[in-house]
């Protein structure tokens, strides 16, 4: 079977300067993959392009093998699109709205009927399904927005900021149904909250202006981010000489008498040697906690690699 999405030297500008500079990548399985950057980074634009909203500047984008500006209607039958704003028409019912979509996927309309009804189902709104948009609540409508990508049931199915806007129960009522649709397909999710891609992916690209910085599974960027500070509260604090003299440890502070913060960097081992070394010295630790670097310092930290 052909990947589910290739993309081949894609760069983009709406003006002068690139939006999108040269991004290869694929991707062959089922399940969350999340493009991660900050604002402005080019995920939007990627993923417009990807979907056929946007036609890029140079490269080529093939979704099943089907490449989009060639075989635009072959390539859109395995995409859904979810974009940052839904495109919902407020006063359809939610059932209006997704028979709609259907037409617009060029579905079979004897096949329609039952697409409507499975991918209410599986949102979790068939019971809203005579209620007009207008009246749902941002998380319903957001699972209307998903409905429509996954109607035709997609191989892939793009997703450009889905939690955002969200209160906090809409956010964990929408990673279970992203992880739940990720189950038989690929979803490509984007976010600037790295703590959402930690729970909902398995393999992260991070895009910084325009350019892929890093490509690999959760694990490895897990790897990668190495916790930063660790904040230590001890019942009975050495000297500020005895913190630094711990290997790896590059500086270290008291922010109260009893409290202190160790900053190091990208040390596997430093956590276990920081506490083995207060046990030993009896400093009586009451808490530990570390700190991963924050997602800015991560992206600096990339960008700077990959150049
Ligand atoms: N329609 C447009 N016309 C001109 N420049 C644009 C347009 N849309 C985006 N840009 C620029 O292209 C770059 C990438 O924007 P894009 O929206 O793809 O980033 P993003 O990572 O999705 O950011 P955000 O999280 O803020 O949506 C930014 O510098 C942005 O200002």
């Amino acid at each position: 079977m052909s990947s589910i999405l290739k993309i081949e030297n894609l760069s983009h500008r709406y003006s002068a300067a690139w939006a999108v500079r040269d991004i290869n990548l694929e991707i062959a399985q089922t399940g969350v993959i999340g493009l991660l950057g900050s604002n402005g980074a080019g995920k939007s634009t990627t993923m417009n392009i990807i979907c056929g909203v946007l036609n890029q500047t140079e490269g080529k984008v093939f979704i099943d093998g089907k490449d989009t500006r060639k075989e635009p209607e072959a390539a859109k039958m395995n995409i859904g699109f979810l974009p940052q704003s839904p495109p919902l028409h407020s006063d359809f019912t939610v059932n209006e709205y997704l028979t709609y979509a259907a037409g617009l996927r060029l579905m079979e309309k004897s096949t329609i009927k039952s697409a409507v009804e499975e991918a209410m189902e599986r949102t979790g709104i068939s019971h809203f399904s005579s209620r007009l948009i207008s009246n749902l609540s941002g998380g319903y409508k957001q699972r209307v927005g998903i409905a429509q990508a996954i109607i035709h049931k997609p191989r892939l199915v793009v997703m450009d900021e889905p939690t955002n806007g969200l209160d906090p129960n809409q956010i964990i009522e929408a990673r279970k149904l992203i992880r739940e649709i990720a189950q038989e397909r690929t979803v490509l999710l984007s976010s600037h909250i790295l703590s959402e891609i930690h729970l909902l992916c398995r393999e992260v690209i991070m895009i910084e202006a325009g350019r892929i910085v890093f490509s690999d599974t959760m694990d490895a960027f897990n790897n990668y981010i190495q916790p930063g500070t660790m904040l230590l509260k001890m019942e009975n604090p050495p000297p500020l000489s005895e913190l630094l003299s711990i290997k790896g440890v590059s500086k270290a502070e008291y922010l109260t008498d009893k409290q202190a913060r160790l900053y190091f960097d990208g040390d596997q081992d430093i956590t276990e040697r920081i506490i083995e070394t207060a046990v030993k010295s009896g400093w009586r630790v009451r808490e530990a906690n570390l700190d991963k670097n924050l997602l800015d310092d991560i992206f600096k930290q990339l960008s700077t690699q990959s150049l």
